[in-house]
């Protein structure tokens, strides 16, 4: 109930929904069962149990009761009768009502599907909205721990399973109940003693319909279990195939096959005649309820009782053959509407997550970098082991910081906890004196550029993706930041040029150019800090020429921590640390470290730089 509450809270205000909603579904079941009741004089009419004898029926006095329209009816039913002298008009007048009555109703339901829709939208829209915004401020350890698909399909799969589950559902308790109060009303005021019998029967066969038809449908989604093993056998002989062919065992592959598929098809047969039965026997049990019914009111007719006429049991058995839908909705909405409730769960479950990294209430503006970047005995864990361990290093404005070391060594994590992707465990890290975590979060991470080893592009704009984030940002600008980054010449040589969408993750461009937006992008945000990810995997000569002295101008006169894989980078960086386990194991210059003989010295040796 609170999940559904709070749910509802993403349609606010309500004020604008519920009450027109309700205008417009009650304006649907009045008249829809004004239109049902035309029966009864159109009966009466073709069964000629109306006299053409002149009746002087007065006008009546307006009220706003039954008994008033009633009357009303009846007094125009006449009049046509009267003034024309014939049956016939009155067919016309009865055929008129109705088809009036038809529009009106279902303009009326038309016009409530509106409003739902209107509130579907909204709330979906506010849901999605901040499901997004949800992933882009939640930290990266969470995306560590999730996995993507799951988090796509909560965006995609659990808020449409809201929208058909919920929403529809909501839609039908908030209409079909109301249908059946209006019906019953009816039915009592057609026949007290019939629907008294009905009001007793009817729940009982209800529930009787709906549990022996749910019962039946309930039965063997334990399939779905054995078409995971037709998968998983599919799978492993479509990975091992030259294997299966080699040892000559097609044969009894085929075989192991054919025995899961056997059991499937066996269960799967008699899971569907049973959920087929479902529909062919609440029908027969729905009609025995009907013929009981017969049974009751048609001996009352056929005594003659004064309570129930031919016409009027007819119109009964209409109005009630009418509730029998809303029940059975009712009782279908309940069942998906838990669906839905599931789905939203898993939705709040990630709008609920908290964030690790978060800003201080009190955090301090930062706009400059004046002085230094200090590691002051810093440890961080991802999970349970330490991946950095007491690490203290001091990086001056100006300089270049080479991280090296082997794989695993801990160079992108040292890098990832300056901006605050990750936060330290013990220790701090400072800059300019300040710890990071006292410094407002934009602000910092204003002060740090970041260019990874893997060219992250949006799907947009050549434009746009320099200037991220920043649409309104100075052409010239953008275009100078390009000619920084030896870009500007291949823009201009797209179809185009600034303004060429560049496809999913730039898939339209080669690797050099996706390289070179990326640099251009970190010299039009023109941080004072930076952080680049040396590219490992090779470009042709040409491109890796125009790449390194985009980034070389990149980095002129900034601060630079360089993740470095080229000797070049590393022969040229004022300091070089030697990472190893999560620890500095040396530092120096490209001379020192190489005449210490150490782990530099190997790795140098073993051609770790290209
Ligand atoms: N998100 C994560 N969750 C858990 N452990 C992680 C995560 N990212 C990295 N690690 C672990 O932390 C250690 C250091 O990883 P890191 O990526 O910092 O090394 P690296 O020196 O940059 O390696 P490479 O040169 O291969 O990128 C590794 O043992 C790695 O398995």
């Amino acid at each position: 109930m609170k999940t559904f509450k709070r749910l509802l809270g993403y349609a606010t205000p309500l004020h604008h929904y519920v009450p027109e909603y309700v205008i417009y579904t009650i304006i649907g079941i009045v008249f829809g069962m004004v239109n049902f009741a035309m029966l009864i004089p159109l009966l009466n009419v073709i069964f000629d149990q109306v006299t053409t004898e002149p009746q002087v029926i007065n006008h009546p006095v307006f009220s706003f009761t039954i008994k008033y329209f009633i009357d009303l009816f009846n007094y125009y039913f006449y009049y046509f009768i009267n003034t024309s002298g014939s049956k016939e008009s009155a067919l016309y007048f009865v055929c008129a009502v109705i088809g009036i009555c038809v529009t009106i109703a279902n303009l009326g339901r038309y016009m409530s599907t509106r409003v739902v829709t209107r509130m579907k939208m909204t709330m979906l829209s506010r849901l999605r909205t901040n499901l997004y915004k949800k992933f882009t401020e939640q930290s990266l350890g969470y995306y560590s721990e999730k996995q993507k698909g799951d988090l796509l399909s909560v965006m995609t799969n659990d808020v449409q399973e809201v929208e058909v589950s919920v929403v529809s559902s909501v839609q039908i308790l908030l209409r079909d109940p109301f249908i059946i109060i209006g019906y019953f009303a009816v039915l009592f005021y057609l026949s007290v003693k019939l629907t008294l019998f009905t009001i007793v029967f009817f729940p009982v066969s209800g529930l009787l319909i709906s549990y022996i038809s749910k019962k039946l449908k309930q039965k063997g989604w334990f399939s779905q279990e054995l078409l995971g093993k037709i998968l998983n056998v599919t799978e492993e002989t479509l990975g091992g195939v030259r294997i299966i062919q080699s040892f000559t065992a097609a044969p009894f592959m085929q075989k192991k096959f054919g025995d899961v598929n056997y059991r499937f098809i066996s269960v799967s047969k008699a899971m569907f005649n049973q959920r087929e039965l479902a529909s062919p026997v609440s029908e027969i049990l729905g009609v025995m309820v009907v013929v009981v019914l017969l049974i009751y009111g048609g001996t009352m007719v056929l005594h003659g009782s004064d309570l129930l006429t031919g016409a009027t049991f007819m119109t009964y058995l209409v109005f009630y053959s009418q509730i029998l839908q809303p029940a059975k909705n009712i009782s279908t909405a309940i069942t998906t509407m838990q669906r839905g409730i599931v789905a939203s769960e898993r939705i709040f479950g990630i709008l609920d997550s908290q964030v690790a990294v978060q800003e201080k209430n009190n955090a301090q503006p930062v706009s400059t970098f004046d002085d230094k970047i200090e590691y002051n005995n810093v440890s961080f864990k991802y999970d349970q082991q330490y991946v950095l361990k007491d690490i203290n290093l001091t990086i001056r404005k100006g300089q270049v910081t080479a991280l090296v070391g082997r794989s695993g060594a801990g160079k992108s994590t040292m890098a990832d906890v300056l901006p605050r992707f990750y936060d330290v465990n013990e220790g701090a890290i400072r800059i300019d004196g300040t710890d990071v975590r006292d410094l407002r979060l934009n602000d910092l991470r204003a002060l740090i550029g970041v260019v990874s080893q893997e060219a992250v592009l949006f799907n947009d704009t050549v434009f746009n993706n320099i200037a991220f984030g920043h649409p309104e940002a100075d052409r010239e600008a953008v275009i100078q930041a390009a000619k920084i980054a030896n870009a500007h010449e291949f823009i201009e040589h797209l179809e185009n040029g600034y303004e060429t969408s560049i496809g999913d993750r730039g898939l339209k461009l080669s690797g050099g150019q996706r390289q070179r937006l990326t640099i251009a992008r970190a010299i039009f945000k023109n941080p004072p800090i930076l952080i680049l990810d040396e590219a490992t995997s090779a470009l042709d000569t040409e491109s890796e020429k125009l790449v390194q002295s985009a980034l070389d101008k990149l980095m002129q006169n900034r601060t630079t921590i360089v993740i470095a894989h080229r000797l070049s980078t590393i022969q040229h960086a004022n300091e070089i640390v030697v990472m190893d386990h999560g620890e500095i194991k040396e530092r120096g210059t490209h001379d020192d470290l190489l005449s210490r003989e150490g782990i530099y010295h190997k790795l140098v040796e073993m051609q770790e730089f290209k």
